[in-house]
């Protein structure tokens, strides 16, 4: 079962984003893959909140979500929006970081809204905070699929592992973990966090991500980590897209979860203790 890697650079304009994204989405599905996978904030990487509330729509108009809608029922398949950067509804004026699982007939199968929030220095230059533009959600979400039971993540949730075993518990098989992670982290912590959940939950791990200077009109530029990357329950990186823009495909084996947590069956292994 193949499933598609988008590796994206997002800018700033949702129009441009969709375009491009479309365009990528096609390809990938003329190469076989019946799941594709797009970054978190595919429709919008900005640095301005005022940009931001002039071009980002609520979930019911949004026309990325509505683009994609359309080439998943028309090409048949399955599509795993990373993010969509949305307004909520009010009294809430902070937008929401919402993944949605897209239904080969063209239906909202599921949809995420990120847990944990990037509040971080990640050095003396660089500070983010997520949470003064983003709304956290609060619910994890599992979705059935033909290429196993789905746990749906975002990005800085990577590093709180007990929602990838709340996950693993409730079924999941193949954790969505799609991002724009920053440089500074990345380097270091990206590819270890990755296979450290796919190896604790025995699972699929599938991160696409954002790459690159992304184009931000307003404001400073920003860049991300990409390396996209596709982990087998086993812990094996079975793809790592690099810096390398497009689309990146890989072969999916759902009994590969049974036997990696046959082997070491860690996830029926929990103790109550007390303390420390
Ligand atoms: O703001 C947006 O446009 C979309 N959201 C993001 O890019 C988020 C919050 S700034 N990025 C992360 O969570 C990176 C986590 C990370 O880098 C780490 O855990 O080290």
């Amino acid at each position: 079962m193949r499933a598609a890697l988008l590796q994206l650079t997002s800018s700033d304009d949702p129009h441009k984003n969709l375009r491009v994204t479309s365009e990528l989405v096609r390809r990938a599905a003329s190469e076989g893959a019946g799941l594709i996978l797009t970054p978190e904030v595919t429709n919008c990487v900005s640095n301005s909140r005022t940009h931001q509330r002039s071009v980002l729509c609520t979930e019911d108009e949004d026309p990325t979500l509505d683009g994609l809608r359309e080439d998943a029922a028309r090409l048949g398949v399955w599509l795993l929006i990373g993010s969509l950067a949305l307004k909520s509804e009010p009294p809430e004026d902070r937008f929401a970081n919402r993944s949605f699982l897209i239904a080969p007939d063209g239906s909202i199968a599921a949809r995420y809204d990120k847990i944990h929030m990037f509040d971080v220095q990640v050095n003396e230059i660089e500070t983010y905070r997520e949470s003064a533009g983003f709304a956290p959600g609060n619910r994890a979400v599992t979705a059935e699929t033909p290429f196993g039971r789905i746990g749906m993540t975002i990005c800085y949730d990577v590093r709180f592992p007990y929602l990838y075993r709340a996950l693993a518990k409730a079924g999941a098989e193949v954790m969505t973990i799609p991002a724009a992670f920053s440089p500074a982290t990345g380097a270091m912590h990206w590819e270890s966090l990755l296979r450290a959940r796919a190896i604790e939950t025995g699972s699929y791990v599938l991160a696409p991500a954002q790459m690159g200077q992304h184009p931000a009109s307003r404001g400073r530029t920003r860049t991300t980590h990409g390396h996209s990357m596709a982990v087998s329950p086993w812990g094996e990186v079975l793809i790592d897209a690099g810096q390398t823009f497009g689309v990146h495909l890989v072969d999916l084996d759902p009994s590969n979860v049974a036997k990696a947590r046959q082997k070491v069956p860690s996830l029926q292994h929990d103790r109550d203790f007390t303390g420390p």
